[in-house]
């Protein structure tokens, strides 16, 4: 009894000092008053896949925090076993020729969004975190996860050339004999995986452990130059965004005509095949 009301006076706290920023059907942003940190919560049912709505909607939660002056991203998700299952293949199937542009458009722009955000940004993983799923937290600053989830790119296990974008995330996070290995064989690590070769940073037991975590990790530049530490982070990350900062053209005609091949519809009706008959077993 004294125990649940310990923790509701701990909850009312909480949230009292939180106070919503925006929010849309698809995404959830609390920003924490004492600190200014902003939770960015993914909220697509069933298993945040990434459609061209959902893409919008997180790229304008993280300009929204940004032009607030928050102090930093935490990215989530409200579904307690999958952080996200990457990109809506749905999008990608005999797609619409405009709508197929403007989704991949919106994708490298979501990216570079979160990848080169000014402020610090952190992933509470609570969850599977499958190619674009892994892609996102590996563009956050830190990572920390739960235990008995996977995290990875298998792209090549489905016969898909995995995008350049992709391969520089998991470049400017891991070494490159360790990227190289990972991606040809589609890799999907456990979470104790992921540790061991730093994919994340910690493992920990809960969600608000999680979340913890990554706002002590968010408050450790408390003493830095908010301006100075954007632009060295700038510094370092713009290699790996090169080709989508000076050239997104190309990456987007590359990738359109790859998607429209042939080849990579027919791989993807039989993977979309084999994920539905999953669940009629
Ligand atoms: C030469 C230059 C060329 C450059 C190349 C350029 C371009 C190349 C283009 C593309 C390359 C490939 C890029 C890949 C990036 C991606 O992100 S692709 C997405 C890959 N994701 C997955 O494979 C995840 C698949 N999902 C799962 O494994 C599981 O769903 C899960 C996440 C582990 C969760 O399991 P759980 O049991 O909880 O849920 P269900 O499996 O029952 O799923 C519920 C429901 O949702 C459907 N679904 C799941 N994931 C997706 C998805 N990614 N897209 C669409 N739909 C998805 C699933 O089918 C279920 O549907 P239902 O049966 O109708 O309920």
């Amino acid at each position: 009894m004294l125990r649940s009301r310990t923790k509701l006076i701990e909850l009312g706290k909480r949230q009292l000092c939180r106070s919503m920023c925006k929010s849309s059907e698809l995404t959830l942003v609390e920003v924490d008053d004492k600190t200014g940190i902003a939770t960015l919560t993914m909220n697509k049912p069933p298993v945040n896949s990434c459609n061209l709505e959902f893409l919008r909607a997180l790229k304008s939660a993280m300009k929204e925090i940004e032009s607030n002056k928050c102090s930093g991203i935490i990215l989530t998700s409200s579904n307690d076993k999958v952080f996200s299952s990457g990109l809506d293949l749905n999008e990608l199937r005999q797609p619409n020729p405009e709508r197929l542009a403007t989704f991949w458009k919106e994708l490298q722009e979501m990216w570079v969004t979160l990848y080169l955000s000014n402020v610090p940004t952190a992933a509470a993983i609570n969850g599977h975190a499958l190619a674009v799923g892994c892609v996102m937290a590996a563009a956050c600053e830190y990572r920390v996860m739960l235990p008995d989830f996977t995290i990875g790119i298998h792209a090549t296990k489905f016969g898909y050339v995995v995008p350049p974008f992709i391969v520089n995330t998991y470049l400017s996070v891991l070494p490159h004999p360790v990227v190289e290995r990972a991606l040809l064989q589609g890799k999907i690590f456990s979470t104790q995986e992921a540790l061991q070769i730093n994919l994340i940073d910690e493992v920990v037991n809960s969600k608000d452990e999680a979340l913890c975590k990554c706002a002590d990790f968010i408050g450790s530049f408390e003493q830095t130059n908010p301006v100075a530490r954007a632009l060295t982070k700038r510094q370092l990350r713009a290699p790996f965004a090169k080709q989508l900062l000076e050239d997104p053209e190309t990456e987007l005609r590359e990738s359109l005509e790859y998607i429209n091949t042939p080849l990579f519809q027919e791989s993807l009706d039989q993977y979309l095949l084999q994920l539905k008959k999953k669940n009629k077993k």
